[in-house]
């Protein structure tokens, strides 16, 4: 097995499913599925969910609420994302651990690395909301913080396309897609399928991202056998 320890990024937006805004239970009830299926691979697992299904503190403050607060919201929302992520996995039988940025009990214990590598190591899903608590920030920035802490073999970004085009896939049709590209050619070509922030700590850290489409049943498990339907970005 190529991978032991993985932080897997779910979209919020994705979480929307049918509906278009909240949470889709069936969407949520396939995340949860899909990553049973990890566990029951032997893979630790590691989660950062984002919250744009709910709120994001850059589109709040084009409507006038101020960032800072947006933000603060945003994280928020996570959490949210991330409780009901805990639910669905309680409910298939997976244990599992909601970890906050900001200390909030009972809702989530506070993050540390060490928590999180403990749960995982004794078969729990390390669920890890609120991002990285400060503002400014976004989920896969928490992501590459996270997966760098944790000291995960790769960063996994489930999202609604299949993997890094030389375009963006929702606006050009004619883009086509790499099966693996480096972090150099991701700056220099512009791409956009992760926020510099993030791409950026990756590559100091040498922490791979696999891009790869989540939202279709059966794919984590996948990745995680070898199959080559994402991409994969590497130093
Ligand atoms: N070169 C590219 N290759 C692939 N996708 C790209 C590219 N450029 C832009 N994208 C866009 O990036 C999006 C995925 O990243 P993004 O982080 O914005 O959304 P997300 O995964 O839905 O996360 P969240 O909802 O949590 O913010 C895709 O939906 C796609 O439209
Ligand atoms: O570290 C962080 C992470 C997130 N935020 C805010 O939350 C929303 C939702 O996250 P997405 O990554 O967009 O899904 C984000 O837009 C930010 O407003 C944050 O402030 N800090």
């Amino acid at each position: 097995m190529k991978y032991n320890r993985i932080l897997l990024k779910l979209s919020g937006e994705s979480l929307t499913g049918e509906k278009g805004y909240g949470i889709d239970e069936v969407r949520l009830n396939d995340y949860a599925r899909q990553i049973k299926e990890a566990v029951q691979m032997g893979v630790q697992v590691g989660i950062v969910i984002g919250g744009g299904n709910i709120f994001r503190g850059l589109s709040g403050s084009q409507k006038g609420f101020d960032r800072v607060k947006g933000d603060q919201m945003g994280m928020l929302a996570t959490v949210i994302n991330s409780l009901a992520l805990s639910s669905a996995l309680t409910a298939i039988g997976q244990k599992n651990r909601v970890y906050t940025s900001i200390r909030m009990e009972p809702v989530g214990e506070l993050y540390s690395k060490w928590k999180a590598i403990e749960s995982m190591q004794n078969g729990e899903v390390a669920i890890l909301s609120g991002g990285t608590g400060n503002p400014f920030f976004t989920t896969d920035t928490a992501s590459a913080l996270r997966g760098i802490e944790i000291e995960a073999d790769a960063m996994f970004k489930g999202t609604r396309v299949d993997g890094v085009y030389t375009a963006d896939p929702e606006k050009d049709p004619s883009a086509t897609k790499f099966d693996t590209i480096s972090f150099d050619e991701v700056y220099d070509r512009g791409l956009r399928v992760m926020d510099l922030t993030a791409t950026t700590m990756c590559k100091q850290n040498n922490l791979p991202i696999v891009v790869f489409d989540m939202d279709t049943y059966g794919n984590l498990k996948k990745v995680l056998s070898g199959d080559n339907i994402g991409t994969l970005v590497h130093v």
